[in-house]
C-alpha cells in the first residue's frame, strides 16, 4: 500500500533583510513527509534546518513557497485555523527541554494534554518514557535525559500527527541520547506518528526511514533506508 503523504513542502524560500545584505536562509526547499515515517534532517550549522522545521510547524512563515498539510495550505489559514494546526497537528521538542520548573513531570505532561480532545493518557506516557515512578518529581530532580523524555512525552501528549524535534539529543551524552531516541522511535512506531529530527549527528541518520541532507538552504539529497537501525545499534 502506498504511504499517505502527510506534508508537502514546495519551493520554500526564506530571506532576511539585514541592512544592505539579504540573508538567504532557504533557497527553494522541496520535501515530502509520509505518515508514520521516522525522518532525520542533517546538515551543517546555518544550512537552514531549523528554519524549515519552524515553517513546517507554523511558528515561522516563508518568504515564498507552500506547505500543504493533508490537503490544506497552511499559508492560507487565518490566525485561528493556524493556531488549531499548531496545537493539534504539531508537537515540538527542543534541545533544551523547556519544562515548567514549578510543575512536576506529570503536571508538565498534563498541561499539554489539556490542549487536545484526543490526548494520550499521562499514565501511558509516563510508562512509555519509563518514568512511571517519577511523575511527582520536579524537573530539577530529574537528570537531563529524564527531563528530555518528559519533554518528548509532553509534545506527544496532545496526540499530534507530526512530532518536530530540533536537536533533541544535542545536550545529552551518548547513553541518555540513545534513551531519548528510543522514546522517539517508540512513539513513532507504537502511535504511528511522523517524527522529524534535526541533528548534526550523522549516525542518527542510520535509524531513519528517510534522511534529508540540507546544504546552503536547499535539500541536497534524500536517502531512503530500507532497513533502519534500532536506536541502540546506532554507532554514535
Ligand atoms: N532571525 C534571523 N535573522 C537573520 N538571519 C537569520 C535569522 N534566523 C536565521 N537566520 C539565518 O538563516 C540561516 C539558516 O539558519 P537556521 O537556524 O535555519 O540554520 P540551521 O541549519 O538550523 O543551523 P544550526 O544547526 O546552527 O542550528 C543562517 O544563515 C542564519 O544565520
Amino acid at each position: 500500500m502506498d504511504k499517505e503523504k502527510i506534508l508537502d513542502v514546495q519551493d520554500l524560500t526564506k530571506e532576511y533583510q539585514m541592512g544592505e545584505v539579504v540573508v538567504h536562509a532557504l533557497r527553494g526547499v522541496n520535501m515530502e513527509l509520509y505518515a508514520g515515517e521516522f525522518v532525520v534532517i542533517l546538515g551543517p550549522s546555518g544550512s537552514g534546518k531549523s528554519t524549515i522545521l519552524n515553517i513546517i510547524g507554523g511558528i515561522d512563515t516563508p518568504t515564498k513557497g507552500k506547505v500543504n498539510y493533508k490537503g490544506t495550505e497552511i499559508g492560507e489559514l487565518d490566525e485561528k485555523a493556524l493556531t488549531k494546526y499548531r496545537r493539534e497537528a504539531i508537537g515540538f521538542v527542543f534541545q533544551f527541554y523547556n519544562l515548567v520548573p514549578n510543575l512536576t513531570a506529570r503536571e508538565n505532561i498534563l498541561l499539554a494534554s489539556e490542549l487536545s480532545d484526543e490526548a494520550i493518557s499521562v499514565d501511558d506516557l509516563l510508562k512509555e518514557i519509563e518514568l512511571e515512578d517519577r511523575g511527582n518529581h520536579f524537573p530539577s530532580q530529574l537528570s537531563g535525559g529524564q527531563q528530555q523524555r518528559v519533554a518528548i512525552a509532553r509534545a506527544v501528549a496532545k496526540n499530534p500527527a507530526i512530532l518536530l524535534c530540533d536537536e533533541p539529543t544535542g545536550a545529552l551524552d551518548v547513553t541518555t541520547g540513545i534513551g531519548a531516541l528510543k522514546v522517539l522511535r517508540s512513539f513513532n512506531r507504537n502511535y504511528k506518528k511522523t517524527v522529524a529530527i534535526i541533528t548534526h549527528n550523522k549516525s542518527i541518520g542510520d535509524m531513519a526511514d528517510r534522511v534529508f541532507y540540507v546544504k546552503d538552504g536547499v535539500i541536497e539529497k534524500v536517502v531512503v533506508n530500507e532497513h533502519p537501525m534500532n536506536p541502540e545499534e546506532v554507532n554514535w
